[in-house]
């Protein structure tokens, strides 16, 4: 098998061996031909940028508050892949690795360990958020060197540049964004040197991969799907080699494929040519004949990254439009202006929980704009109906906008609407915006740290004149429009580092709700549980699904980064996978629909290599376990616990 480590002698721990050869090139300059390519180029570049031999702790380059605050990508990130982190430490089945993730430079954004022993010796060593783990920071290690080589990288004991890891091994993956395979960031495993064999080079590369793709999932879905349903063209993403990798049912029926490269007739497509926001005639071969269209080009451009470009398919005036016509979207539809939940749909008896409640209870009859704030799936949306539901505007439209999905250029024509010929592509009659749309009714704008500011002063004075005008248009049209709005982000702090209107901020927050997150109300868990429990096994065409004590237990223990969302999913997918009437802990899935996980198989290897190298370890120490533990790096109260797990005492 072709696998990137296939020059790589597994035999190489032998340590005498590599630290002969560390030494002959740190005293005498000399690199032995046995050393492995990466690692010897590795080696070179560290000298040519002065990287110290003595090093035993990573620069820090960010505190780690900054890591977290810094920019959207690194949130995202962070967000997609901590539970697919949580996975394969889970899947690796011991506690002495530690998983991390890092951006595209080398700088350590997530590190997952399970261990306070281990934690407080990689503590030592800088392995925390923040730290800079590029090779000119700390020389030769898997998270550097695979941000230079683009590949897999494994790197173990005395091959590490500085010899402050040369106690160490650890294994690195890139994540590529799967388009363009643009290098995003990095996916790590660490541990001491003698567990080096535990490191699952499938899982990890399964791992990173998967982050790629939902990071991938989220931007498509979120940048872009909204828009795109709601503009209600034909519309496609390329890549930049002209490749179809995206496109919406009205694209496919114009007979564009996704996967194919797009059939350019007349020389390379200005599209590819010019990356800025642009309209321009293209021409090329769809089905039976070659078409000329109009097509809008939107940059595909994700933390700051260049990926590609979004194509909308405009009707050519007085030419043969490619563009079917289709049917109302979605969004557009009646049925998604009335509320779907009311105060009896939010579950929970605990004081913070009937706070809220009491407080949006309060609100709804109140015409002041309601500000939610919660972590992600706490429920900001089931108040956002609920507080309209109970309120005297329950007759009227309650119309939804989620300001991330909305495009700079096209927000103040999204939710104030435009008047004909506003600009190019816009519809003949002009079009009413979503806050004409919720006139006499409530209108929810989700997201509302992520409204593009120049947006924000238009919203500001739509608030205080309570009349609107049209893009395009002169004439201010009264409207009588409840506003409540949401984020999971902290406003304060957009306020502060000016992203968000301070002025806007005051008038949006008159009535602000703190939702909470679900950690914070768990003896609510039990009743969740049993409602939603009730609720799939119905759906499902069950009789009655109950939780055994020990799943129960896992649920109350689990931190729930995805509230009550990530509770839902949990329980619906337990249902889905338990044949019985009870849902045990093998059926609860913290870690999400990971499907294409390596297989139990894959487990049991890892778990009976573990069983043997503290075997080994034990006979090596003629049964003293404080010195067999020594030697695997660990205390004597973890060998104490392998010992037990694997009936060695
Ligand atoms: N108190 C609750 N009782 C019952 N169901 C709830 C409650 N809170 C949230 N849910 C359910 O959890 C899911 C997530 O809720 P919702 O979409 O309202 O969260 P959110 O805070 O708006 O999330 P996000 O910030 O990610 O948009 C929904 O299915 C919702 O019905």
């Amino acid at each position: 098998m072709n696998t990137p480590f296939s020059d790589h002698q597994l035999s190489i721990v032998q340590t005498g061996e590599q630290v002969n050869r560390w030494e002959a090139w740190v005293k005498d300059g000399i690199l032995d031909p046995k050393l492995r390519k990466p690692i010897k180029s590795s080696w070179e570049r560290c000298k040519s940028m002065g990287v110290a031999f003595s090093t035993d702790a990573a620069p820090i380059r960010m505190k780690r508050a900054e890591v977290q605050h810094i920019s959207s990508f690194y949130r995202e990130m962070i967000e997609v892949a901590l539970p697919i982190m949580r996975y394969v430490q889970r899947e690796h089945g011991s506690d002495q690795a530690v998983v991390t993730l890092s951006d595209h430079t080398g700088l350590l954004l997530q590190v997952t360990v399970d261990n306070d022993d281990l934690l407080k010796h990689v503590k030592h060593r800088h392995f925390f958020e923040g730290a800079d783990w590029s090779e000119s920071g700390a020389g030769t290690n898997a998270v550097g060197t695979a941000v230079i080589e683009k590949h897999p990288v494994r790197v173990i004991g005395a091959e590490h540049y500085c010899a402050g890891w040369h106690e160490w091994a650890c294994l690195a993956v890139p994540i590529f964004e799967p388009l363009t395979g643009t290098l995003l960031g990095v996916l790590d495993i660490t541990s001491r040197r003698q567990w080096y064999e535990t490191h699952n080079l499938p899982l990890i590369q399964w791992a990173a991969n998967r982050i790629g793709q939902d990071l991938h999932k989220n931007a498509i879905s979120d940048a872009f799907f909204g828009l795109v349903q709601e503009l209600d063209k034909p519309a496609f993403l390329l890549n930049r080699h002209l490749y179809v990798t995206w496109a919406n049912a009205q694209a496919m029926a114009a007979g564009i494929r996704s996967g194919e490269q797009l059939p350019v007739v007349d020389g390379p497509p200005a599209l590819l040519t010019g990356q800025d926001h642009g309209t321009y005639v293209q021409e090329f071969r769809l089905g039976e004949g070659d078409v000329r269209t109009l097509l809008k080009v939107i940059p595909y451009r994700l933390w700051g990254l260049d990926l590609g470009v979004l194509c909308l398919m405009m009707p050519t005036s007085g030419g043969k439009s490619t563009a079917k016509s289709s049917s109302k979207s979605k969004a557009m539809s009646p049925v998604d202006w009335t509320t779907h939940y009311t105060m009896d749909s939010i579950i929970g008896r605990t004081p913070v929980i009937l706070e809220a409640k009491r407080l949006a209870h309060k609100a709804a009859n109140l015409l002041a704009p309601v500000f939610l704030a919660g972590e992600s799936g706490t429920g900001k949306e089931l108040f956002a109906h609920a507080i309209h539901a109970s309120g005297p505007r329950r007759s009227g439209p309650f119309v939804t906008v989620n300001c991330g999905t909305l495009q700079r250029e096209l927000a103040a024509s999204e939710l104030f609407g435009y008047e004909e010929g506003a600009f190019t592509g816009a519809k003949k009659h002009g079009q009413r915006g979503k806050f004409l749309l919720a006139d006499k009714g409530t209108i929810f704008l989700d997201e509302i740290a992520e409204l593009p500011i120049d947006c924000q002063s238009l919203l500001l004075r739509v608030l205080e004149e309570r009349r609107v005008v049209p893009v395009g248009g002169t004439r201010p049209i009264h409207v009588d429009v409840r506003v409540i709005t949401a984020t999971h982000k902290n406003l304060d702090q957009e306020v502060q580092s000016g992203r968000f209107r301070k002025d806007l901020f005051y008038r949006l927050s008159a009535l602000w709700i703190r939702l909470p997150s679900l950690r914070e109300r768990s003896e609510d868990i039990p009743l969740l549980v049993d409602t939603f429990l009730r609720q799939f096994a119905k759906e499902m065409g069950r009789t009655s699904v109950r939780l055994s004590p020990e799943a129960m237990q896992r649920l109350t223990e689990h931190s729930w980064p995805g509230n009550i969302r990530e509770l839902k999913n949990v329980l619906q997918r337990a249902v889905f996978l338990c044949d019985g009437n009870v849902i045990e802990p093998r059926h609860i899935c913290l870690a999400g629909p990971f499907e294409n996980a390596p297989s139990v198989d894959t487990a049991k290897k890892r778990r009976s290599i573990h069983r043997s190298l503290v075997e080994q370890a034990l006979r090596e120490s003629g049964g003293n376990v404080t010195e067999a533990a020594q030697t695997l790096g660990i205390s004597r109260a973890t060998m104490y616990r392998k010992m037990k797990l694997f009936n060695l005492i």
